[in-house]
């Protein structure tokens, strides 16, 4: 009695018998299911353009008309003052009747989602607190340094925002002189350089009582909700400017200014108190740089005339790396001292990073997986295992029959041999339906090409 006998394999035979409508099923269940994940992340991604909630501008006449569909109030805190300010706003929000999120900073990654609040007609609030050195709170350092690297990138262009509506409001302390309220007035410039629109002029809170304008950084922070509410509702009736439209060059030009008024300069370089002493109003870099100076940094460039333009830009950029490296130096004299090239990534960036969902390849590289390719990498370990363990069969079946045993261990492994031969055979029938795994490979990559084109 050979060792097959011992075994029914008559379920297994009639299952390669219809091996070729196993294949064709499975190939078809595959597509369908790819083709519903498409779909459905389309759906998705056309949900999370309107804030939840908002209107569905296709449904009437009357909704088509919505200037604002929703606020979201995106916080910076580590103490939680501005976080609370995001909540008192939002309330404040609600009352007219607009959909509102509020968004911790360290749970949004601009890179996938700022876009997204242009065409959804979204009005973006920012309440950010600075510390230490000027720098931002550890959740919102990694929108701080997207943004700034995005600022500063001309690929991104001056127009990368366009649409996109803001207001900030900065949380610090006058006590800290040269550094009071730096992020605000970075986040501000930032989305300004990119050119989002600026609805209503950055307030700035001021935790010192003696200097804060209003008394207290509650209060500057009231005064603020309050202008901005009203410019919410005059957003609401469709009103696009606050000053009748007349900013240029950073200079409100309408009846309500004096000349010699202190503006917002586009580079944000507001001095404490200049803050809130603008009255409301909308601008972008487009708007403030004059539409000449606009289209000669927007337009195409004389290849000849490059190197003028990128001249200062790469004097900028050489001061600057000169500049973070004596700050690197104080920071880390022994590293910089022995001729150690300073690393580009920061611990807090790589902290940032590996919770983005990053791997740190090296000193400066990173990668960031995409699901599937997670799963297809899953697969190939998984089948690696099955060659390794069946390999394993293999040598020890072959070393059992050369032995002689028949042992029931030595039949039951046979029957495993058996089995696993039958199933690398129908994978490699498998691979006849080349074709139609190749669709759906195509299908698969071409939805992640789309959403990586943006
Ligand atoms: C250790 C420390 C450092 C700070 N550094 C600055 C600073 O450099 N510039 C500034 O404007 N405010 C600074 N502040 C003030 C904070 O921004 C202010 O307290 C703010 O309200 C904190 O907001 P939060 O509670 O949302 O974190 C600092 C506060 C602390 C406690």
């Amino acid at each position: 009695m050979g060792p097959l006998d011992v075994w029914d394999l008559s379920p297994l035979l009639s299952l390669w018998m219809n091996r070729f409508y196993i294949y064709m099923g499975c190939a078809l269940g595959l597509t369908l299911c790819i083709c519903v994940q498409i779909i459905k992340k389309q759906v998705t991604r056309s949900q999370e353009k309107r804030v939840p909630g908002a209107p569905d501008s296709s449904l009437s006449p009357q909704k088509k008309q919505t200037h604002v569909s929703g606020v979201k109030i995106f916080y910076g805190s580590q103490t939680g003052t501005a976080k609370g300010f995001a909540v008192v706003l939002a309330k404040a929000v609600t009352s007219l009747d607009l959909p509102v999120a509020i968004i911790n900073l360290k749970e949004y990654d601009p890179d996938d989602s700022l876009i997204g609040e242009i065409t959804s007609k979204t009005v973006c609030a920012f309440l950010v607190a600075t510390y230490t050195d000027g720098c931002p709170t550890e959740s919102a350092e990694w929108f701080c340094k997207w943004l700034e690297e995005s600022a500063n990138d001309f690929r991104f262009g001056k127009t990368y925002l366009k649409g996109l509506r803001y207001a900030v409001f900065g949380l610090g302390d006058s006590a800290y002189r040269s550094h009071f309220n730096k992020v605000s007035t970075n986040v501000d410039k930032w989305l300004w350089m990119l050119g989002a629109q600026r609805v209503l002029t950055r307030g700035e809170g001021d935790c010192n009582a003696v200097q804060s304008k209003h008394g207290s950084i509650e209060a500057d922070f009231t005064a603020w909700k309050t202008k901005f509410i009203s410019r919410l509702q005059a957003l609401q009736r469709g009103e696009k400017k606050a000053c009748g439209g007349n900013c240029k060059r950073g200079k409100c030009e309408s009846a309500q200014h004096g000349p010699g008024e202190a503006r917002p300069h586009p580079q944000g370089e507001l001095h404490p108190g200049d803050a809130e002493e603008e009255e409301p109003c909308e601008s972008s870099s487009e708007d403030e740089l004059g539409t000449q100076d606009y289209q000669s940094l927007t337009s195409v460039v004389d290849v000849e005339d490059l190197g003028n333009i990128m001249n200062p830009v790469k004097r900028e950029k050489r001061e600057k790396s000169h500049q973070d490296g004596k700050a690197a130096m104080q920071r880390n004299p022994e590293k910089t001292e022995d001729g150690e090239g300073r690393a580009m990534i920061t611990p807090a960036l790589r902290e940032a990073l590996t919770k983005q969902g990053y791997q740190l390849i090296g000193s400066h590289s990173g990668v960031k997986l995409c699901r599937w390719t997670k799963v297809f990498i899953g697969f190939i370990q998984i089948l690696f295992l099955f060659s390794a363990t069946y390999l394993f069969l293999s040598i020890y079946f072959v070393c059992a029959h050369m032995c002689g045993g028949q042992s029931t261990a030595y039949r039951i492994w046979f029957s495993l041999w058996a089995l696993g031969t039958k199933l690398s055979f129908s994978v490699t029938a498998a691979t006849w339906m080349a074709p139609v795994w190749f669709s759906a490979v195509l299908l698969w990559y071409t939805s992640h090409a789309v959403r990586g084109s943006r």
